[in-house]
């Protein structure tokens, strides 16, 4: 093979289709001078080049193997329009403060993703490069979805501002728990920990990740004994209440028969994890806006591909897919809990449930400007580790929208399940009255929270029995832009 190349780049066009193995540059991969159209999928990758491999490179086999390319020149490339279908790597720079990788960025026409798809968007973004040989790692840090894009998508079947007219609560975050232990509890045990939990003041209460229908439950021994404990914990409140019935199942078939069950007991919300996969959740998620049901996205699994930072795919990025998806409520970390999470780096996951238009915030780990088109917004839930002594911390870090979930932080109360319950509800309504009535609450919150304790035991024992726990360890996923200190 004789194919004179300069720079990369081909001199004679007639030997660009010859058999033979080429760069992916000289394929068409790498254009430096492309310029995204509005209607392009941007995608920004971390890659770290094996030793000796050219960057620029590097990012063309990224583009190359996302989209239309292979090892080699194929003559039926010719059959279609490739000049537009191959992706475009557009710009690689070294990341700051990161010897050996660098960001890449990569423009995807439109033509390349079947409408209203993650299924099929996943398989393209992250399908093969990221077993690729000529990269130790990559990771999808970030994308923008063209607006195109965005339309062909339902979003979150009811969304934070329907919920909080379903429920009739506004002005605070929500509260909720996740049972524990996780595993084990009869049906009947089960149902008592729901009515304590919510009869002490918390508006949810959660089916953890793990629970199914194991022989120690079945599912609808789980379902009727967790509405009789909402139902019974509702008329004694005066206030609506619900429990995430997870309907996670083997099957598509099972997922549906217990969403069904759930519906017909009354449930206002129903519960997946994340390892059910793209297509179920876009699936129940057309199921909810059907039955007028919220659907609780419990993350489980993310951690294995999000959370190293040189390698796999951003929460932040998951958050978009499964805000187009179709979920209401998203577990997106707590910052200051027992589970991992840079302050700054969950803030921008916060923002894109949130967000009407997202807008580049790099400290935030926000590498585009998104227009999410008026999709509903998603309820974002910090969950794991958290207990009452950090209610400051929480409003002051995620807002108003936010469900804040306590799971040993309030069945591992001394005095038990309702009066965790209460130190919770007056942990966060003492924080939200000071913060409207302009208090600094991230300094003055401790003090806030004493004060509040002296007439409320069941808040003082909770103070107590935390007061030392912490989990200060460094964050594994910080921003690039922003040095921000671990929460404790
Ligand atoms: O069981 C818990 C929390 O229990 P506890 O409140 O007792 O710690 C959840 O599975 C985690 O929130 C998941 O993490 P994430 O919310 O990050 O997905
Ligand atoms: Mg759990």
């Amino acid at each position: 093979m004789n194919r004179p190349v300069e720079e990369g780049v081909i001199l004679d066009a007639r030997q660009r289709y010859s058999a033979g193995v080429l760069k992916y540059r000289q394929m068409g991969y790498w254009d430096a001078d492309y310029v995204p159209k509005d209607t392009d999928t941007l995608c920004l990758f971390r890659i770290t080049p094996q030793d000796g491999v050219d960057p620029i490179e590097a990012a063309a086999a990224v583009a190359g193997e996302s989209s239309t390319a292979t090892w080699t020149v194929v003559w039926t490339d010719r059959l279609t329009a490739c000049d537009s279908y191959r992706a475009k790597a557009y710009k690689v720079e070294p990341v700051p403060g990161r010897p050996g990788e660098h960001f890449a960025w990569v423009a995807y026409d439109i033509i390349l993703f079947e409408e209203g798809s993650i299924a099929n968007i996943t398989a393209s973004l992250i399908g093969n490069v990221f077993s690729f040989k000529p990269l130790k790692a990559a990771r999808l840090e970030d994308i923008r979805m063209p607006v195109a894009l965005v339309k062909t998508f339902k979003g979150p079947p009811c969304g934070l501002v329907v919920e909080r007219e379903r429920l009739d609560k506004f002005g605070r975050p929500l509260l909720g728990a996740t049972t524990k232990p996780k595993l084990g509890l009869s049906g009947r045990n089960y149902g008592r920990v729901i009515y304590e939990g919510l009869k002490g003041g918390l508006d949810f209460m959660k089916d953890d990740e793990n629970i199914n229908s194991q022989p120690f439950m079945h599912w609808r021994d789980r379902f009727l004994y967790v509405m009789e404990g909402v139902n019974k914990a509702s008329a004694a409140t005066g206030e609506v209440k619900g429990s995430y019935l997870n309907v996670t199942g083997a099957t598509m078939e099972d997922i549906y028969e217990r969403a069904e069950f759930a519906k017909e007991l009354g449930s206002v919300v129903i519960m997946v994890d994340l390892i059910i996969g793209w297509s179920a959740i876009q699936s129940i998620a057309n199921w909810a806006r059907r039955n007028d049901m919220i659907v609780h996205m419990h993350r489980a699994g993310h951690g294995t591909y999000t959370r190293q930072k040189n390698h796999g795919v951003s929460f932040r990025v998951m958050a978009k897919w499964l805000r187009l998806a179709g979920v209401d409520h998203l577990h997106t970390g707590t910052a200051v809990g027992k589970l991992e999470g840079d302050p700054m780096t969950v803030q921008g996951y916060y923002n894109v449930c949130r967000d009407s238009y997202t807008r580049q915030d790099l400290p935030r780990g926000l590498f585009f400007d998104q227009d999410w088109c008026d999709l509903r917004k998603v309820m974002p839930v910090a969950s794991g580790g958290i207990h009452a002594g950090q209610m400051h911390q929480l409003i002051d870090l995620f807002g108003d929208d936010v469900i804040l979930q306590f799971g040993g932080g309030t069945i591992g109360h001394p005095a038990g399940i309702q009066a965790g319950a209460v130190a919770n509800r007056v942990a966060l309504e003492c924080m939200v009255k000071a913060r409207n009535e302009g208090r600094d609450i991230r300094n003055e919150g401790p003090e806030i929270l004493q004060k509040a304790a002296q007439f409320c035991t069941p808040l003082k024992q909770a103070l107590e029995t935390w007061k030392d726990v912490s989990f200060n360890y460094a964050s594994t996923d910080t921003s690039d832009y922003a040095v921000t200190a671990s929460v404790a």
